[in-house]
């Protein structure tokens, strides 16, 4: 059946699948895989299936922001994908986590709008813990792994401020590590369809007013982590597979 916005042959979905926010990324992932195959960019959703160290993936754009997202995991969900990992960025709370380090999401705060439409509040957006684990084995795993943190992350709707204040010092002080925009629909929509997910994002700078004065996205340190961090998801898929 063919995916009406994903506009693929769900017959040619298999059980894993890589997820990122960036069409690019997504190619730049896909390059990475044996006999990688393009099989449709339709929007911001860009779809390639290969395979890595004997295990075949997908690997699909979801560009940013919950709501677009979502389309793209329930459609993946329902084509089969059965183990989600997204490979993103976020910005950091943290001086402990500087920009280039990575992040495991074990859980996210949902202050998005998506989810809430979805489930009730109080609802929790959490990962698999098998999937956290093989993440957070695979990263450490990687070359010059730098700072790897485990931890929640915040997933919000706005990038630019408005005239209200987000409350990211508060988060900051309940534990939050970094914040991004769209874990807590992964998490949502895996535990509502019976599928698990994780991620892993790439800190590019900090989003605590406090220390946004070193923000930098465009440097080699995050670079060499969103590196890291797609070295990272392939390894956890290949260990997940292995110890189906
Ligand atoms: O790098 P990606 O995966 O897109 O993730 C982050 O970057 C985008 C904002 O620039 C948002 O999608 C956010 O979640
Ligand atoms: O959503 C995001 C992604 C990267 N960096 C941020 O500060 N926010």
């Amino acid at each position: 059946m063919l995916m009406p916005i994903l506009q693929v042959d769900s017959e040619q979905i298999p059980e894993y699948a890589i997820v990122c926010g960036d069409p690019r990324r997504a190619a730049a992932i896909a390059e990475k895989l044996e006999g990688a195959e393009e099989l449709a960019f339709a929007r911001e959703y860009r779809t390639f299936v290969g395979e890595y160290q004997g295990v075949k993936l997908a690997v699909v754009s979801h560009g940013v922001g919950c709501p677009g997202a979502a389309v793209c995991f329930e459609e993946l969900i329902r084509a089969g994908v059965k183990t989600l990992i997204r490979v993103g960025t976020a910005g950091s709370y943290s001086a402990d986590y500087p920009a280039g380090s990575l992040i495991v999401s074990t859980a996210a705060i949902r202050t998005d709008g998506l989810t809430r439409q979805l489930v009730p509040d109080g609802f929790p957006a959490v990962a698999d813990s098998d999937v956290v684990n093989a993440i957070y084995a695979a990263a450490l795993e990687t070359e010059g792994a730098g700072v790897v943190g485990k931890g929640m992350t915040v997933t919000l709707d706005v990038f630019f401020n408005g005239v209200e204040e987000f409350p990211h010092k508060k988060l900051k002080a309940a534990g939050a590590l970094a914040v991004e925009m769209e874990i807590s629909a992964l998490y949502v929509i895996a535990s509502l369809r019976g599928a698990r997910a994780g991620a892993i994002v790439a800190l590019d700078g900090y989003a605590d007013a406090d220390l946004a004065a070193e923000y930098d996205p465009h440097t080699n340190a995050v670079a060499e982590a969103v590196e890291r961090e797609i070295a990272a998801a392939l390894g956890a898929i290949v260990k997940l597979a292995n110890n189906a």
